[in-house]
């Protein structure tokens, strides 16, 4: 029996990209690798792609943002739960803004509609240590990786970016038709990537609009992915195939982004959803 028997937790989500998230301000324990993958795993605990939870953390002031992926890695970012977050805390507060605490630094939150959130993402690292890279790489939008068998690839040269967590984006014609299920993988586990990677594959449409499908790293293939949309517009900008402000299409839904000139700071505007509350078993 875990210290979580008994506690409530809430569902939410950001484009259909699946959150539990767990407050624990007021406990005096936190969660670890198997407790958070038991939680996201459907056959032992409520399902989901990430477990989010509210803790006071040490060295942080205020409210901290942990995140673990479905395998139970913890990371330091994720878009789609901000915007969540951002929205519980300022229910919370009956505030039309709010700033909190990630892993990748303190996130500016503010209400636009009812349930459509902006956040402010910070700004992107670019070098190579910083995606990390295990090997020099001096130009991060087109990097030498292959998607696909070494001898046979099927895309290759994606751009990498940082945003908190690492992105590596491919830029194909066509996002509907990748084997993303299968390269995925490949490409997460890749040498090149030592902390592994989110993998996208982005079909850009226009100056102000980019398909984008996301394989996520500790997670698989999600409907949405918060960070992986900054990542692709940044990476589409450098490229010169986008201007600095675009809508993300993924699976579930749309999200507005834009890299500003002005303070290179990435800002993500979108939609989220409150699906209800629930307990942990007594015997969880
Ligand atoms: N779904 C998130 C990203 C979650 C973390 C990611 N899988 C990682 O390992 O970095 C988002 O909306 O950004």
């Amino acid at each position: 029996m875990s210290e979580l028997a008994g506690q409530t937790y809430l569902k939410m989500n950001g484009l259909g990209n699946e959150f539990v998230i767990v407050d624990l301000r007021k406990k005096n324990y936190a969660i670890d690798a198997d407790t958070a993958a038991k939680i996201a795993d459907p056959k032992t605990g409520p399902g989901c792609d990430q477990v989010i939870t509210l803790e006071k953390r040490k060295p942080y002031e205020g409210v901290f943002m942990g995140v673990w992926n479905a395998d139970g890695g913890e990371v330091d970012a994720c878009g789609n739960a901000s915007r969540c977050v951002g929205w519980l805390l300022m229910n919370d507060l009956e505030s039309k803004e709010v700033r909190f605490q990630t892993g990748a630094g303190e996130l500016h939150a503010w209400r636009v509609g009812d349930k459509r959130i902006a956040v402010d993402m910070g700004e992107p690292k670019l070098h190579w240590r910083e995606i990390p890279l295990a090997e020099q790489m001096d130009d991060t939008r087109f990097i030498d990786v292959k998607l696909g068998p070494i001898d046979k690839p099927v895309l290759w040269g994606p751009s990498a970016v940082n945003v908190g967590n690492p992105h590596c984006i491919f830029f194909v014609e066509d996002a509907e038709t990748q084997a993303l299920d299968r390269f995925g993988p490949m490409i997460e586990h890749h040498p090149l990537f030592p902390e592994r990677v989110n993998v996208s594959v982005a079909q850009v449409i226009s100056k102000h609009a980019i398909r984008l499908r996301v394989w996520e790293r500790g997670a698989g293939i999600t409907k949405a992915c918060g960070t992986a949309a900054c990542a692709a517009l940044v990476a589409a900008n450098r490229r010169r195939l986008t201007g600095r402000k675009a809508t993300v299409t993924l699976d579930g839904g749309d999200l507005a982004i834009e890299w500003r000139e002005e303070d290179n700071r990435i800002i993500m505007t979108g939609a989220i959803e409150l699906e209800g509350d629930g307990r942990f078993p007594d015997n969880f």
